[in-house]
């Protein structure tokens, strides 16, 4: 198979949101994630961007469509438009501002009502490496992201930590509840499987076999 046929060859094809207030890095995680290197020239996101990406979770190739939202009030009625059909959300907020912190709430309850209910999201507290600017503990943001049912990592997309960890762990997850729903799916089978459902229920929706 050439390079280019290898390169687009995915078993699953999940759509992902990056959330959050303006400045917490949404663009740079995105740009660390698919570029490995730092954006040091971003500016505000006008409405949405967009970047994809294929990984590999537990030997299964998972194509990311990555929806980048801009954190910005005036345009969430247009970044809202853009949450249906998600399977996974990174949650961004600064670790630096508790402003962006105290917000998570109504990111939460927006991806929640206009994704779904069972959307899986991955709460990360970005600029890690400004730990001495810290206003937001990693103790008092576990337990925000138990007490909603997130996974969390605090993130750098300046260093590159734990950015490509939010995107497969989130992945993981979303492959294990898909598993749980088909737990008679032969996974080396599937793509050959024409009466397997494409689109998983409950809340998975988002999710399309490549
Ligand atoms: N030190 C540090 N700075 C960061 C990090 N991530 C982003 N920044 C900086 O934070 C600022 C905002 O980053 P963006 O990625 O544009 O933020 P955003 O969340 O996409 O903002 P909107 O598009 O307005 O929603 C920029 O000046 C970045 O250089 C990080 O991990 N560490």
């Amino acid at each position: 198979m050439s390079q280019t046929a290898m390169s687009e060859t995915y078993d699953f094809l999940f759509k992902f949101l990056v959330i959050g207030n303006a400045g917490t890095g949404k663009s740079c995680l995105l740009h660390q994630f698919i570029e490995k290197k730092f954006k040091d020239d971003s500016n505000h996101t006008i409405g949405v961007e967009f970047g994809s990406k294929i990984i590999n979770v537990g030997g299964k190739y998972v194509k990311l469509q990555i929806w980048d939202t801009a954190g910005q009030e005036r345009f969430r009625s247009v970044t809202r438009s853009y949450y249906r059909g998600a399977a996974g959300a990174l949650l961004v907020y600064d670790i630096t501002s508790r402003e962006t912190y105290n917000a998570l709430t109504n990111w939460l309850t927006d991806a929640r009502m206009l994704a779904s209910q069972n959307i899986v999201v991955i709460l990360c507290g970005n600029k890690k490496d400004l730990d001495a600017d810290r206003e937001v503990t990693f103790l008092e943001a576990s337990r925000f992201a138990q007490e909603n049912e997130l996974m969390f990592l605090e993130t750098s997309a300046l260093t590159g930590e734990n950015v490509e960890e939010a995107f497969v762990q989130c992945a993981r997850k979303i492959l294990n509840k898909i598993e749980s729903v088909h737990p008679g799916v032969i996974w080396s089978e599937w793509p050959l499987s024409p009466c397997r459902p494409a689109v998983a229920t409950d809340g998975l929706e988002g999710l399309v076999r490549g």
